[in-house]
């Protein structure tokens, strides 16, 4: 970053889960495909440190960055940036982007009905937001192709013991374990256990059982969802979870890719079929209306299309700039509330 640079941001969460979007002052990183953008943001680091690290940040902020789409079927082009990774794909932050393009203006809100398309990283997702007097009352994301790769693996974790896990994409990669079997009752007052045991399990299974995308530069395993058993409310199955995110915090959402990833799980024991809903809920009581839409084909894997659906909303606006004595140009973590990547 630049002194003379000011970075405008709006600020958004999704069910809870922050998702701030970089709306005026970065240009788009090199790469000829998003995908490639993102990895040159990853491996540079030096935006990811200047919005996400302390002063400007905190280990519970995500930032977007809106890039102009590569693919011409695409109304914009986005990059997530997580606290610790720079992924193929998000839900919350896809209901944060499409609700600050078209609460701001940026795409022409047509009501009662949007169409965005945005070309994540991981590659085109389709989004439906319903809209009324101005607002997104309604996003629901056509998510990328979601799929199995291991039910009922074992996994040796320190402290813990032998913990089963299913391994599952849903956008992004998760080792999904019952939280009844590790005795949370998905409580908030859990979040600081949930994020720890939720972060061992994480790296155990990348060491002992690892994941790699068939068709996408993606080989680890990036959250560990902590799910209750299904329960059922007015016919619609419920998935009450809380999912670690790296370096250790709760997502506030349900987490859409990870409800996605327990949908192809579900779907793969045949317990919910195409056209089924699910309903995700997260600690906090966020909650996801999702569906299995499709079935589909990944390099010879069953999987499905998932949507997902949230509301986003807006809480403010900042413009981030770079005074020249500033002695952190990049910011800072300290573990007092960043936990040490394990
Ligand atoms: O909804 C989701 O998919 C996400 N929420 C934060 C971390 C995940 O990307």
């Amino acid at each position: 970053m630049r002194p003379s640079d000011v970075v405008k941001i709006v600020n958004c969460h999704a069910a809870g889960e922050v998702g701030d979007v970089i709306v005026g002052g970065i240009e788009a990183p090199p790469g000829e495909t998003i995908r490639e953008q993102a990895r040159w943001v990853a491996t540079d680091q030096g935006l990811r440190d200047y919005v996400l690290n302390e002063p400007r940040g905190g280990v519970f902020r995500h930032v977007n960055l809106l890039v102009p789409p590569i693919d011409p079927r695409a109304d914009a082009g986005w990059i997530v940036m997580e606290p610790e990774d720079t992924p193929l794909m998000s839900g919350s932050n896809s209901m944060c982007v499409a609700t600050v393009l078209l609460e701001t203006g940026r795409i022409r809100m047509i009501e009662p009905e949007t169409i965005v398309r945005l070309e994540a990283p991981g590659g085109l997702v389709e989004i439906l937001a319903t809209c009324r007097d101005g607002r997104v009352v309604e996003v629901r994301t056509f998510n990328l192709p979601s799929f199995t790769a291991r039910l009922d693996a074992y996994v040796e974790v320190s402290g813990l013991g032998t913990v089963q896990v299913d391994v599952a994409f849903g956008g992004d990669s998760f080792a999904i374990v019952d939280a009844h079997k590790l005795g949370f009752g998905l409580d908030p007052s859990e979040a600081l256990d949930l994020a720890r045991v939720g972060i061992a399990i994480t790296n155990a299974a990348n060491e002992q059982i690892g994941f790699v995308h068939p068709e996408k530069d993606w080989s680890h395993i990036s959250f560990c969802q902590i799910a209750a058993p299904l329960f059922v409310e007015d016919g619609v199955p419920i998935s009450l979870n809380a999912v670690a995110i790296q370096p250790g915090k709760i997502d506030r959402s349900p987490c859409g890719t990870g409800c996605s990833a327990r949908m192809a799980v579900l779907s793969a024991r045949g317990l919910l079929r195409v056209g089924d809903r699910m309903i995700g809920r997260s600690i906090i009581g966020g909650r996801f209306d999702c569906k299995i839409e499709e079935d589909v084909d990944v390099a010879g894997l069953r999987a499905i299309i998932p949507s997902i659906a949230g509301r986003a909303w807006i809480t403010g606006t900042q413009e981030h700039r770079l005074d020249e004595t500033d002695p952190w140009p990049r910011g800072y973590r300290l573990t007092d509330t960043w936990p040490q990547k394990q």
